[in-house]
């Protein structure tokens, strides 16, 4: 840095855990990306619909990551760090230690990943019993969140895990208590995925009613009786232990932390569109939906005062932006999918061949197929007798209901690969239609939406992107920076440092 009277720059970090890996970015004070790195985590599926992970796994990679985005940083200039993550459930015993949340006891694998569809007995009864907080989930809990999940565990592990049980973390929790010490967790994770309401707290009446009233008779020490707003600094910052793992000093800014879609959101949703002639400029932040895409997808919308939408989770008050109502609907498996019908179709080793040998990746590949497939017609045209339904892990919005399944109509006999392109193209395009399903669900409820931000790894097939456009008939614009969810992270890391008074960037 030149000039004696220059401050020296002021850098964060934010750590992101999807769930097929871990990345980590350094962000400067002006929200600039400055290094990425990433890393692949481990995924047991010992069962059909349960899938684990460990989280010592997990915060090794975190360590790698970070690690690799700091060097050569003066590490005196990092200010905070950030973490937001999917909403797996960790679970540790009283003294900290892993539990096993499988038959087998394996210790090691104590994370049920976000989504593991093993409770769906345990959703089943806690939907029936029409608690007053099932309101705030669009009317149906998904088998994706935390009780049915903890329900499980207390009726098939009851010895190796439940009674041994001293914690039961949101996996972003677990990440910044991994860092500090504090226990303490996000408002943001509680109140989307665990029932606790912002103004009320938790209710006790909804806990005894689905059989798990021992998290009342305990003051709720094992799943949280201290909550924070995402953002807020925690303890005394990073602990030693934790710096040496990660590689930063000790005592640095750690931040209550974000769900991963929602530091997705929180990183596109207010984005500067000046001059870029979208529809939005000028109109109230609520005409914006962010959708964040990856393994699964969300679509975040906003709003001044709170909005019910059947089969659309919220409305949560200030879980993402402050002083807004968040409405969340999603789609189960959204680029698990399209991966799963391109790797099982017969022609996928041909396209891995034909993709390495042009130094693409497959899905570049399948695009400029499509391409030259299409000749002069518009791509849409190529699947006019080909039809997906992509509910193959049930239908989380707007239909609510985890046994819907996925279909394929008008398929031959042929399996080369024009035939998988095709295909693929289908796939996609339900995906988008899943998406104008779900805007259409949120506009009868009142919302008013514009306008699409999408982000995550699918935005980065363009597409994916044109073919939102195309079915929702709204422009989609795409941020500057290509990794907003690791910006959202850092953002957090940035505000519990101090240098910035809220989430909102520049503020
Ligand atoms: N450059 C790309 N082109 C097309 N698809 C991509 C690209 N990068 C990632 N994806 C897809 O995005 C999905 C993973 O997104 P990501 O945000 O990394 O997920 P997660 O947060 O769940 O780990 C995968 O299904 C992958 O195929
Ligand atoms: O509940 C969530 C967001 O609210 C999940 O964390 C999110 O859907 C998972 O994302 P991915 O599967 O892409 O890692």
């Amino acid at each position: 840095m030149s000039g004696g009277e220059q401050k020296p720059e002021r850098y964060y970090v934010g750590v992101d855990v999807g769930t097929g890996s871990v990345r980590a970015a350094l962000v400067d004070q002006g929200g600039v990306l400055l290094a990425f790195a990433d890393q692949p985590i481990k995924k047991w599926e010992p069962q059909f619909n349960h899938h684990e992970q460990s989280s010592e796994d997990i915060w090794a990679a975190c360590c790698v990551v970070t690690k690799k985005v700091v060097q050569g940083i003066d590490l005196n200039q990092i200010r905070g760090l950030g973490f937001d993550a999917t909403c797996s459930l960790v679970v540790l015993d009283k003294q900290f230690h892993p539990l096993p949340v499988n038959q087998e006891g394996d210790s090691h694998r104590n994370v049920i990943m976000w989504l593991d569809h093993r409770a769906v007995s345990q959703v089943n009864r806690i939907n029936e019993t029409k608690h007053s907080v099932l309101q705030y989930v669009g009317g149906v809990m998904s088998v994706e969140m935390q009780a049915p999940k903890l329900l499980w565990l207390k009726e098939n592990l009851r010895e190796i895990c439940w009674d041994k049980a001293g914690h039961f973390f949101d996996l972003p929790d677990f990440l910044s208590w991994k860092a500090t010490g504090v226990t303490a967790r996000s408002l943001c994770s509680l109140v989307c995925k665990w029932t606790y309401s912002a103004e009320k707290g938790w209710d006790d009446s909804f806990w005894k009613m689905i059989g798990l009233e021992d998290f009342v008779a305990d003051n709720y020490s094992k799943i949280g009786n201290q909550v924070l707003p995402p953002g807020a600094s925690l303890g005394n910052g990073l602990t030693p232990e934790a710096a040496r793992d990660l590689g930063l000093l000790p005592g640095i800014a750690v931040a209550a932390s974000l769900i991963d879609a929602h530091a997705g959101g929180l990183g596109v949703i207010g984005a500067d569109v000046r001059g870029h002639g979208l529809i939005c400029e000028g109109q109230p932040v609520t005409s914006r939906l962010a959708v964040i895409c990856g393994t699964s997808s969300c679509h975040m919308g906003i709003s001044k005062d709170p909005i019910f939408v059947p089969g659309v989770w919220g409305p949560y008050f200030s879980a993402m932006v402050p002083g807004f109502w968040l409405n969340e609907g999603g789609q189960s498996v959204t680029g698990k999918l399209i991966d799963h019908m391109v790797q099982g179709h017969a022609a996928f080793p041909e396209l891995q061949v034909k993709a390495t040998a042009r130094c693409q990746s497959i899905y570049a590949y399948l695009n400029s197929h499509l391409d030259l497939i299409k000749k002069a017609q518009p791509v849409g045209f190529l699947t006019v007798d080909l039809h997906v339904w992509p509910d193959f892990h049930g239908n989380r919005s707007p239909l609510a209901d985890l046994t819907l399944k996925g279909m394929v109509t008008g398929l031959k006999l042929s399996q080369d690969l024009d035939d998988l392109a095709i295909l693929y193209l289908a796939t996609v395009q339900a995906i988008a239609l899943g998406t104008r399903f779900i805007i259409e669900a949120m506009e009868a409820a009142g919302h008013s939406i514009s306008t699409l931000f999408l982000c995550g790894g699918l935005s980065k097939n363009p597409l994916f992107v044109q073919m939102h456009a195309d079915i929702t008939g709204m422009p989609v614009g795409l941020s500057q920076e290509v990794e907003s969810v690791l910006v959202g992270a850092a953002v957090l890391g940035a505000c519990a440092s101090g240098d910035f008074a809220s989430v909102q960037w520049g503020k």
